[in-house]
């Protein structure tokens, strides 16, 4: 359990600025460090980890805010700093800035004699810390004359001799080569086993995934994200504000698992030997398929899955189509069929005793054909609930083949969108600039629903001030809709649904006689209405997208 009594430093709202408050280097800046933990500070250049450091040893004081060290606030009497600066002791990324005396033994015996050691008891720590860190080599010579690894151990000394509690290294490695960056990572390993608390800026993913055991995510002055390395590392938003790469080991692990060489479920490896002990259990424990082996010969699959519908005219111009658009791009692939839509499903065996397989009939049926890979190809327009269930059926099969990868749904990028985009301008090659094309999505709850006013607003973006993108069941509603639509005072009003199939949802909501409608809506508020009984399967440009998409998850 977290007490008190664990955490050493702890950092309130510090604001900091070098420039008289133009701009804030620490930006309400807080965090707690418990004591004995290993923890790498990361972020871009210039989010204020350095400036961080400096406050935390007095050498800044935080415009506002306030650093408690066992507690206790910060005492910036002189007392009260050098008391501070002999507990927590900080490695500064350049060496020139913490060495000032001329020699070695000098230099390492200024700060602990200045501590009111005695002479004696100076000397034996000095020769103790001397011969721990391999500076006998060099000890006699001045320290304008060491080089750049060199300079860094005696720095490293020089708070070391100190028996600090934490100690602070502001990117300990930098400018060195691998075999000083390697007796650098020694030393720290071992100020870590004799308890002191460690603070490391670095740029290093590889290490500090491998090293901390919490990673200080720096953003713009303040903690981005706070957490252990797997956490961190595994949050790619968190990664790609802060301009940090995922580490080579979990990119690698994760390609494995994708690719089912590796099953998921196993732990994160920490490290390359632990990943190579895994890829080297393979043939005697299958962690690739459990029932299957990895030389086995391949068989593969696509399943198509889609919400369904009951109206067989548009799906033979939607779902059979972009079927058969995957089966052509991928003739040596079987290809299945599944609906998300149980109730559809339902009608239709009832209505025309047709059936078609939910998402896990289908996989139950890939596995009786004996085939191993399975490339899962949605229709689903956004990556809503329909899609992580989708996903969830699929995955609970994942034991039974080598490899299962998923395609995106049709608007997933920011690429995916302009591509739509230009797949309906082309299906509208008629549309006047007077007139506004009003398409109807479906909306839901999940967040991803936002895509939907975010493409309405790069339609305009893009020059298409007349084509409007609203929903049956969210946001942008009717209501929404029919105000900017009023304010474009078009000459006529074009509805087209903006789902894959042209079902209910197209012919009532949109289209049918009921006031409620929006054709009603739209004629009742005195525009000339048309509706396009069109879904967006029947555009070749998105059944494209959709291939494409296709093509991508198969080559992962
Ligand atoms: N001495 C200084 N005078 C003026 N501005 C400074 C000074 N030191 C740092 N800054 C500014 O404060 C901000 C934070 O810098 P800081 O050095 O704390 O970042 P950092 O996260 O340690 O960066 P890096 O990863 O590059 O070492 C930056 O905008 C920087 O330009």
């Amino acid at each position: 359990m977290r007490t008190n009594d664990d955490i050493i430093l702890k950092a309130e709202d510090l604001y900091f600025s070098y420039d008289g408050e133009a701009s804030h280097s620490l930006n309400g800046l807080s965090l707690e460090i418990r004591r004995g933990q290993k923890i790498a500070f990361m972020g871009a250049n210039g989010s204020g980890k350095s400036t961080f450091f400096l406050c935390c040893t007095g050498i800044h004081k935080p415009q506002s805010g306030t650093l408690y060290f066992h507690g206790k606030e910060i005492s910036y009497t002189k007392k009260g700093l050098l008391d501070l600066r002999s507990r927590v002791g900080i490695v500064f990324q350049d060496p020139d800035r913490q060495l000032f005396s001329a020699s070695v033994y000098q230099e390492i015996s200024f700060g602990i004699l200045n501590l009111g050691v005695s002479e004696d008891e100076a000397r034996r720590e000095v020769e103790h810390v001397i011969e721990t860190l391999e500076i006998t080599p060099f000890r006699h010579k001045p320290t304008h004359a060491l080089s750049g690894g060199q300079k860094k151990q005696v720095s490293i000394a020089d708070i070391l001799v100190m028996h600090p509690e934490i100690i602070i290294l502001d990117e300990p490695a930098a400018a060195l080569d691998p075999k000083h960056t390697a007796m650098v990572n020694q030393i720290v390993d071992q100020m870590t086993e004799n308890g002191i608390t460690v603070l490391m800026a670095t740029h290093d993913v590889n290490y500090a995934y491998q090293w901390a055991d919490e990673v200080m995510l720096f953003h713009e002055g303040k903690v981005l994200m706070h957490g252990t390395p797997s956490q961190v590392f595994g949050n790619q938003a968190a990664l790609h504000a802060t301009n940090l790469e995922k580490p080579a080991v979990l990119e690698l692990f994760e390609s494995l698992c994708k690719k089912g060489i590796l099953k998921a479920s196993l732990p994160l490896p920490k490290d390359l030997h632990t990943l190579e002990s895994y890829i080297a259990d393979i043939k005697t424990n299958p962690h690739y398929g459990g029932k299957k082996t990895l030389f086995t010969e391949t068989k593969k699959a696509i399943l198509a899955v889609s919400f369904g519908t009951s109206h067989n005219d548009t799906r033979e111009v939607t779902i059979d189509a972009i079927e058969r658009d995957m089966q052509n791009a991928f003739p040596d692939y079987k290809l299945y069929r599944a609906w998300t839509s149980k109730m559809i499903i339902k009608k239709l065996k009832s209505r025309d005793n047709i059936h078609v397989h939910t998402v896990k009939e289908a996989m139950e049926q890939i596995l009786a054909d004996g085939i191993t890979d399975v490339v899962v190809q949605p229709t689903h327009v956004i990556n809503g609930i329909e899609n992580d269930l989708m996903k969830e059926d699929v995955l609970s099969f994942r034991e039974n083949f080598h490899s299962i990868s998923f395609g995106a749904p049709l608007l997933t990028s920011e690429q995916d969108s302009l591509q739509v985009i230009q797949a309906v301008v082309e299906e509208f090659p008629d549309l006047k600039q007077e007139e506004a094309l009003v398409l109807m999505g479906h909306g839901t709850t999940h967040y991803a629903n936002s895509i939907y006013a975010a493409l309405d607003y790069t339609f305009k973006d893009k020059g298409h001030k007349n084509i409007f993108l609203g929903t049956v069941e969210a946001y942008p509603s009717m209501e929404t809709l029919m105000k900017m639509v009023k304010d474009y005072h078009p000459s006529k009003v074009i509805l087209a649904p903006f789902m894959i199939v042209a079902g209910d949802h197209a012919k009532n909501d949109m289209a049918g006689d009921d006031p409620d409608s929006w054709y009603s809506q739209f004629a009742a508020a005195g525009f000339e209405v048309e509706a396009a009984l069109k879904g967006l399967g029947e555009y070749p440009g998105i059944r494209r997208l959709l291939v494409e998409h296709l093509k991508a998850a198969d080559s992962e």
